[in-house]
């Protein structure tokens, strides 16, 4: 089972986009969204879909081209209203909110990052990071200490003055990154951030918004067609299909027990070793002491190269033994065999 320790930052609730002839027309009932998407006239590219956020986590979308992710993130950030159904932030309805609240929460709660980065060109990279601060109103003292600091977190600064056009795609992507930081939201959309970037600098720029999530604990809504990249960043995973969600589930739920054979064949191009943790496979401690000893939450690729003198042991968090793993743990989670398992 999914298990949501923290606070619910987002929630949606029954979310439909219909595109068509009325498609923006809000539903006043769940009848009427499901009569105008069965008519034929309309399309669904949302057909109910409900899920939670809790603060602090990387929340990835993933799915096939066309699956509804984009319409899902925008609809969650009200940049799209839904044909029907709620998104509520910390409790409060976004769908009933005021054109100016929205603008609010907007320009406060919530950073955006695209695909193909949406910078001026004509503006420098501190002119780009201070444009939502400047639209907002901001004063020019805040601006200053508010783009130093995205610029030192992301490794920008000594690149203020250059124009986004002498930049390559990765540090385009950074101005991206620090400019929906610099206004402070706890709320981060992300859509294909990485996917205009070639794979060394996508890899690279996982790591870089994995280590600031370490000391920021954003809560972020990650948009991806990749499912190696949603395993890697993703606290929990939702994989859509036609505007539906298959299932959502940490990455370890979804690659050892995927709902479906949609759902299988993205596992069955993933390296397991990368996703199970230690603590999923290990056995009872065979022993109280151990030469080598790796942590719980390590992937199993961290600690096979340990295990060619026998079991190491695992510790959780606190430094306590909690069991043990070996080769044949190794090799039975990821062949699927997972019988010996604690
Ligand atoms: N403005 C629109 N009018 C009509 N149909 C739309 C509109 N926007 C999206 N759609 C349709 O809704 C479906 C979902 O689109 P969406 O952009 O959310 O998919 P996606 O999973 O993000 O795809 P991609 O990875 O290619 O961006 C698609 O079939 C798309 O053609």
């Amino acid at each position: 089972m999914t298990q949501i320790p923290r606070k619910i930052r987002l929630a949606c609730r029954d979310i439909w986009k219909l595109y068509g002839p009325r498609g923006d027309r809000p539903a006043a009932s769940l009848d009427e969204v499901r009569a105008r998407a069965a008519g034929g006239r309309s399309f669904a590219a949302l057909s109910g879909v409900s899920l939670e956020i809790a603060e602090g986590e990387i929340f990835v979308v993933m799915g096939l081209s066309g699956s509804g992710k984009s319409t899902l993130l925008r609809a969650m950030a009200q940049l799209i209203r839904p044909t029907f159904g709620t998104v509520e932030l910390d409790g409060r309805d976004l769908t009933a909110m005021s054109a100016r609240d929205l603008r609010r929460v907007r320009h406060y709660d919530m950073g955006m990052v695209f695909q193909h980065f949406g910078l001026l060109p004509h503006l420098s990279v501190a002119g780009n990071i201070a444009l939502p601060l400047k639209v907002r109103g901001d004063s020019a003292a805040a601006r200053d200490q508010a783009v130093a600091q995205a610029m030192e977190l992301t490794g920008l600064s000594a690149m203020a003055e250059r124009l986004p056009g002498q930049l390559s795609g990765g540090q385009q992507q950074r101005v991206g990154l620090a400019r929906a930081l610099a206004a402070g939201p706890g709320l981060l959309f992300l859509d294909e951030p990485f996917s205009a970037l070639d794979p060394l600098i996508r890899r690279e720029l996982q790591d870089e918004l994995m280590r600031l999530q370490a000391s920021l604990h954003k809560t972020m809504i990650f948009v991806t067609h990749d499912f190696s990249e949603a395993v890697r960043i993703g606290d929990r995973i939702a994989i859509m299909k036609d505007g539906r969600l298959c299932q959502v589930g940490t990455p370890e739920e979804i690659v050892s027990q995927p709902a479906d054979d949609y759902v299988r064949s993205f596992v069955a191009g993933v390296d397991l070793t990368r996703v199970i943790r230690c603590a999923s496979v290990a056995r009872p401690a065979s022993r109280t002491d151990y030469a080598l000893t790796v942590r719980g939450d390590s992937r199993l690729h961290e600690a096979a190269g340990l295990m060619a003198a026998g079991p190491v042991g695992v510790l959780d968090g606190e430094g306590r033994l909690i069991g043990e793993v070996d080769a044949a743990a190794v090799l039975a989670a990821v062949s699927g065999n997972r019988a010996g398992a604690a």
